[in-house]
């Protein structure tokens, strides 16, 4: 379709010491500190970190969505080479309809109630790339197929308030995949799912990625969903990286002792719970507010609690091994 992207084979997305902060009436909120990180062509990274570390500000500072009150205020974000911020208002609005889609958690939020799936669906290619109707539906049913939903044209037919959850999910990555992005951007998409509706939509997403060639950039509070998606993990903290790499790099030689701990808190398949207990992260978040660099390192010690948990995809580790050889609950 015209919308296929061979045309490029540098690094998908490069952001280079990006600062992003908000500003209230009172003072300048640093949300995002000195942060890098490149995403390869068809390479999955996960971004990990706790709720309020600064992810969510990393993925709408790449779409260049940061409301009225969130600004860059230092480094670069490029994608294929260009960097968004020289990119005047019409090219960014072409790059986010059709090269860089994103995934946010709440499907409703992104599905039109009132209008039917398949229109919504066939727009996408309509009016970003002059898509004629009937090469659109047939993309649309293709998609829907894609995404594993059953009675793909009874789907296309039907409102958003007519799925589940699950399956409303799998139409926002459809509608991602329309255009066929260089980059999905997925912003802890299953975290409105349940447990079991999660581990198949990961999957999915998994599947796609590599048939459609995506990149992608996975954000979770969830780093076993994120192990078990990407080939690369960069793990936040308090707004700044604090590890990337592979996850075997990142695994065998962690640095921070938050990275140590977020680890050592995963519950792996197989573990008898009453042999020894999982780790869990005490204390607050650093609010972003204070003095952070400082707070960073202070303020993450481990200890061990029975009954400790982060919640967990069902599928299987990819490092269930190595982790085992290490993970005190293994
Ligand atoms: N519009 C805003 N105005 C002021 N502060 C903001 C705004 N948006 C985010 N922040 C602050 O920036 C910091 C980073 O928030 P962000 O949403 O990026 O974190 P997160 O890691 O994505 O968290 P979560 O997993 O809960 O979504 C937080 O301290 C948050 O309160």
């Amino acid at each position: 379709m015209t919308m296929a992207k061979q045309d490029y084979d540098g690094p998908i997305l490069e952001i280079d010491r990006l600062s992003i902060s908000f500003f209230t009436r009172l003072r300048e909120i640093p949300a995002v500190m000195d942060f890098s990180v490149t995403v390869q062509p068809g390479e999955a990274v996960g971004l990990v970190g706790e709720s309020g570390c600064g992810k969510s500000t990393v993925a709408l500072g790449v779409m260049q969505d940061l409301g009225k009150n969130g600004r860059i205020v230092g480094g670069s974000i490029k994608f294929k080479g260009r960097d968004l911020q020289e990119m005047s208002a019409e090219e960014l609005r072409d790059i986010r309809g059709s090269e860089i889609a994103m995934i946010y958690q709440e499907p409703m939020a992104s599905l039109n109630p009132a209008m039917k799936i398949g229109k919504q669906l066939m727009e996408v290619p309509m009016i970003h790339a002059g898509m004629n109707e009937k090469d659109a539906y047939a993309r649309a049913l293709q998609v829907v197929t894609d995404v594993k939903l059953p009675d793909p044209k009874r789907i296309l037919n039907a409102f958003p308030h007519q799925l589940s959850g699950g399956q409303q999910q799998r139409i926002v990555i459809a509608m991602a995949l329309m255009s066929e992005p260089s980059l999905l951007i997925l912003d802890e998409p299953t975290t409105a799912l349940d447990v079991t509706v999660e581990a198949a939509v990961v999957e999915l997403v998994k599947d796609l990625g590599k048939k459609y060639g995506t990149s992608m950039l996975f954000i979770s509070h969830n780093l076993g969903l994120v192990l078990e998606t990407c080939d690369r993990i960069c793990v936040m903290y308090s707004g700044e990286a604090v590890e990337r790499g592979s996850i075997e790099q990142v695994f065998d030689d962690m640095q921070h002792p938050y990275t140590q701990a977020l680890f050592r808190s995963i519950p792996l398949p197989g573990a008898d719970k009453n042999a020894s207990p999982l780790v869990a992260i005490p204390g607050n978040f650093p609010c972003p507010m204070n003095a952070r660099r400082a707070a960073t390192l202070a303020r993450v010690v481990t200890i061990s609690r029975p009954g400790a948990v982060m919640r967990t995809s069902t599928s299987t580790w990819p490092l269930q091994t190595k982790m085992a050889a290490t993970n005190p609950a293994a």
